[in-house]
Formats: structure tokens, C-alpha cells, sequence
């Protein structure tokens, strides 16, 4: 049966910074690069067949870290539909002086509900408009022909791949926080329907 392994990138510059970083396109920390290897050493023993991830470094870094170190090249598709969720006028803000301006529920609520976007920005929602026809047209397809798939992304598009797959409702999507570098692996029947979910590491 089919794998798909989702994978958030390695700790970024501005994750780092506490700032929020959306379509700003900052590099890995060397923590971030460690992250990446640590990453692969918990993938150690699965095999891909095709690898999946955004137009923005940070990602397309750790993917490349993550397959050097497990030994295996596979094509790889660049798509801006796996983004980060564009975080508007927030971009670039330091996350604890954006809370003392506008109030931790109010942070919350940008950072966390399912949609209510920041000011110019996209919220979850959005952002899985993008995402989840993404998925349908391009990554169930090779799951579909039984290859196995990883995908590296960002916080908020493997939020809302997890929101899918686990059937999670726009409620219980606010409390899942995915951890950088620290790989969920599912295995799907051809079908696309969820067999099994494990954290690796
Ligand atoms: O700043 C961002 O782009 C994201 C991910 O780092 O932050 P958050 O976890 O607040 O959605």
C-alpha cells in the first residue's frame, strides 16, 4: 500500500526569530539543516518514489538535505500551491510584540482558526483551497498508482493535508501544531483512504 510521508521543514531564520515568516522566503538555521538529518534518520528503511514540495527554499533545503542523507534520488516537484499560508501584513512581525499590539486571543485567532485570515493574508481555509486541489490533482495520482510520496511543506499546508486526511473539523484544527522536521507517515489504500498514521521521531 501506498506511503505518504508529510514532513514540515526544518527550523527557518524567522522561526528562530519568533517572526512570522508566510511567503517570505528565509533560509534554514543550522539547527533547521540538523532538523532536516534527523528527519531522514527516522525515514531510514522507507523507499519514495516521487517527492513533493513549495516554491520556497526553506523547504526545497530540508527536501534536499532529507534525501542526500537517505541515499535516494527521486524526482522532485516544485509547486507554489504548497506554500506557506500568506500572512498578509503580519509578515515580518515579531510574534510576541504582534500579540502585546493587537492581544493574544486576537494572535490566536490569526495564527490558529480555520478562517479568519489576517489582514491581508490568507486563513487556513484559504490556504486549503489552494492546497487540497493540489493534492487531488497531482500527489492522489501517484498515490493512486501505488508510488510512495513525501512531501516537505510548511506548517499551515501540511495543516491542512493532516486536516483532510484525518477528517479533522474546523474546530479541532486549531489545537494540531506540527513540530519542524518531525515527519508523519501514513500508509493509504489505493483509494486514498487512511490504513495507517504514525509520528516518526
Ligand atoms: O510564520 C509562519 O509562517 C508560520 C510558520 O512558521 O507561523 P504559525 O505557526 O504562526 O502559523
Amino acid at each position: 500500500m501506498p506511503i505518504l510521508a508529510l514532513v514540515r521543514h526544518g527550523q527557518s531564520l524567522w522561526n528562530h526569530e519568533n517572526r512570522f515568516t508566510g511567503f517570505v522566503d528565509v533560509p534554514l538555521t543550522e539547527q533547521g539543516r540538523a532538523e532536516a538529518r534527523q528527519a531522514a534518520q527516522s525515514l531510514k528503511g522507507l523507499t519514495f518514489d516521487v517527492a513533493y514540495t513549495s516554491a520556497l527554499t526553506r523547504a526545497q533545503e530540508t527536501l534536499a538535505i532529507l534525501l542526500e542523507t537517505i541515499g535516494q534520488r527521486i524526482p522532485v516537484i516544485r509547486d507554489a500551491s504548497l506554500n506557506e499560508r500568506h500572512y498578509g501584513d503580519l509578515q515580518g512581525l515579531n510574534k510576541a510584540d504582534a500579540a502585546k499590539r493587537w492581544g493574544d486571543d486576537q494572535i490566536k485567532l490569526w495564527r490558529r482558526s480555520y478562517n479568519v485570515p489576517p489582514p491581508n493574508g490568507e486563513s487556513l481555509e484559504m490556504t486549503a483551497k489552494r492546497v487540497l486541489p493540489f493534492y487531488d490533482r497531482a500527489i492522489s495520482g501517484d498515490l493512486r498508482l501505488g508510488k510512495n510520496v513525501l512531501v516537505v511543506a510548511h506548517g499551515n499546508s501540511n495543516r491542512s493535508l493532516v486536516m483532510k486526511l484525518d477528517k479533522l473539523s474546523g474546530e479541532q484544527v486549531v489545537e494540531l501544531e506540527l513540530a519542524t522536521g518531525v515527519p508523519l507517515v501514513y500508509e493509504l489504500s489505493k483509494d486514498g483512504e487512511v490504513l495507517s498514521k504514525r509520528t516518526h521521531g
